[in-house]
């Protein structure tokens, strides 16, 4: 008699909160029902069926956002358990979203980034920072480490850690050693930030047998976030256990090494050492002219620019390798453009790449057809209307440079690699806000101008020197694991090329 009472308990507790979450999804996805968008194929779990169905295939999440874009049309709709995203390409609603409006992040995609498996990550760093006014006022202390004439002091140690790459590159230049880009230019990536930001001797280019602990560390947190996300029960899966467990030692390992960059760095300024006038002063002196801001913040800045400043920029350089090595015309071309404009000259200056302006439609190109950061997203306060279609205050939208430039409406052939159609003189012009691989508006990428210079400085000095074949065994497909980069990792062979043979 007693246990069938307690049955019965817990039979009508958990009938009644089945009952709680049905209404609340039910009401949750009737706000979007005059929104089109695939079926849904799971009561509780919405479209999540469907998106592993894409994963399975092979594909990403933005080839899938595409591919749905091109079914259901500029704005459509997915529900994952009670949450529903609205996805648009409608470039008057871009405009809106990111730059009139300056409608704020969305919480909840940033939630794997914000802490990872119970660790902080990017906490409340200026990526990561929701409240628009705490957002503006860390924004503007940070704006001066990134303005141009900042960056022009930069130039000389910029050509220093690239010409460790040349040269290391040129021991290798025997046109049957593999190299991976990719590796290589995370590695250089790596150096370089932690050198101009940071003042510190990374030396990964040189001195490394296997990749250093940072960037393993780095790689393995943006493997886990990828793995959180496709999952909706990876943390509960046992066999995924250890590999958590490896994600959260590397994310402590992050915190701590930024942790200790940021307090020497303190120390130095208040014995009044020598310091160098670099981005990690900047910080430290913020810190000292606003005690309030809490030190774990400072940490989460410096995460950020180590994890943003590196990932994106080799992301970038190794797509473009892929891109010239296909289209040996443009490669040509861009070679004829280097030499003209500085010969064998080994300083660049930033003036001189600033000349080239086909160097700089190439990388506009290549950031098109590959952006490394292809998504972002926006949740207005109150209701907007994209296209006609209400949407709730709330609705986290998601936007992507990605699936716009892949559009044939926005970008005729969109697949041909086509540095031109940048050029001041193109027939057809760029439709407004299709094209924002760091995204438009008061939350652009604060980094942009330094990646364009550094990313640059690299690629010219990479096509003055060196010839290079793709290894032919290798997939040239793309990986998203946050950012998105070549899956074979840009493995070619190089040679020296001495002289220009036009
Ligand atoms: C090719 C290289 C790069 C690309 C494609 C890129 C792309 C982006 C994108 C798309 C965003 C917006 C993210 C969002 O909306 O959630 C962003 C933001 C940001 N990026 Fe970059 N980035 C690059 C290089 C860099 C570098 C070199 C740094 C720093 C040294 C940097 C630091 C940041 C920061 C701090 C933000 C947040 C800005 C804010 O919200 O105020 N990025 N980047």
């Amino acid at each position: 008699m007693d246990w069938l009472f307690v049955l019965g308990v817990v039979i009508s507790v958990v009938l009644c909160v089945l009952t709680f979450i049905s209404i609340y999804i039910i009401h949750g996805r009737r706000k979007y029902s005059h929104i089109p968008g695939p079926p849904i194929d799971n009561f509780f779990l919405g479209n999540f069926h469907l998106f592993n169905k894409y994963m399975k295939e092979g594909m990403f999440f933005s080839a899938m956002t595409l591919d749905l874009c091109k079914k259901y049309g500029p704005v459509f709709k997915m529900s994952f358990m009670q949450a529903t995203f609205v996805f648009t390409s409608d470039p008057q609603a871009v405009r809106e979203l990111q730059i009139t409006g300056n409608h704020p992040k969305s919480y909840i995609t940033l939630e794997g980034i914000i802490y990872l498996f119970r660790e902080r990550f990017f906490g409340k760093s200026l990526v990561s920072e929701i409240d628009q006014k705490v957002w503006v006022w860390r924004r503007q202390l940070m704006n001066p480490c990134f303005q141009k004439s900042y960056l022009r002091g930069l130039e000389s140690a910029l050509n220093t850690e690239i010409d460790l790459l040349i040269t290391r590159l040129a021991g290798l230049a025997d046109g049957k050693t593999k190299v991976s880009m990719l590796d290589e230019f995370n590695h250089l990536t790596l150096d370089i930030i932690g050198k101009i930001a940071f003042g510190m001797e990374m030396n990964n280019v040189v001195n490394r047998t296997e990749k250093s602990e940072f960037t393993k560390a780095i790689q393995l947190c943006f493997r886990g976030i990828s793995e959180n996300v496709t999952d909706p029960f990876f943390t509960f899966k046992i066999s995924n256990w250890s590999f958590i467990k490896d994600v959260r030692k590397a994310l402590r390992f992050l915190r701590v090494f930024s942790k200790q960059c940021f307090e020497e760095r303190k120390a130095a300024i208040e014995r009044g050492d020598y310091t160098p006038d670099d981005i990690l002063n900047h910080i430290v002196k913020m810190k000292l002219e606003n005690p309030e801001l809490d030190d774990e913040v400072i940490v989460d800045d410096i995460i950020v620019f180590f994890v943003a400043g590196q990932e994106t920029t080799a992301c970038l350089l190794s797509f473009t390798m892929i891109c010239l090595w296909q289209n040996k015309d443009v490669l040509k071309r861009l070679r004829t453009e280097v030499y003209d404009a500085v010969g064998m000259k080994s300083y660049l200056s930033i003036e001189d790449v600033n000349k080239m302006k086909y160097l700089d439609m190439v990388i506009k190109e290549s950031l098109r057809l590959y952006p490394p950061g292809p998504n972002t997203f926006r949740e207005p306060k109150h209701d907007i209307e994209i296209l006609g279609y209400k949407i709730p205050a709330g609705t986290p939208i998601a936007m992507s440079t990605y699936v716009s430039s892949r559009l044939e409406q926005y970008f005729p052939d969109p697949l041909k690699f086509f540095p031109d159609r940048f050029s001041p003189d193109a027939e057809n012009k760029i439709t407004s806000y299709t094209y924002y691989p760091f995204t438009l508006g008061p939350r652009t990428c604060i980094g942009k101008s330094f990646a364009e210079i550094e990313a640059k400085i690299i690629l010219a000095k990479i096509i003055q020197r060196f010839n290079f074949e793709m290894d032919p065994g290798q997939s040239f497909d793309i990986e998203e694991s946050t950012t998105l980069k070549p899956k074979g990792g840009a493995v070619c062979t190089l040679t020296l090329c001495d002289s220009f043979e036009g």
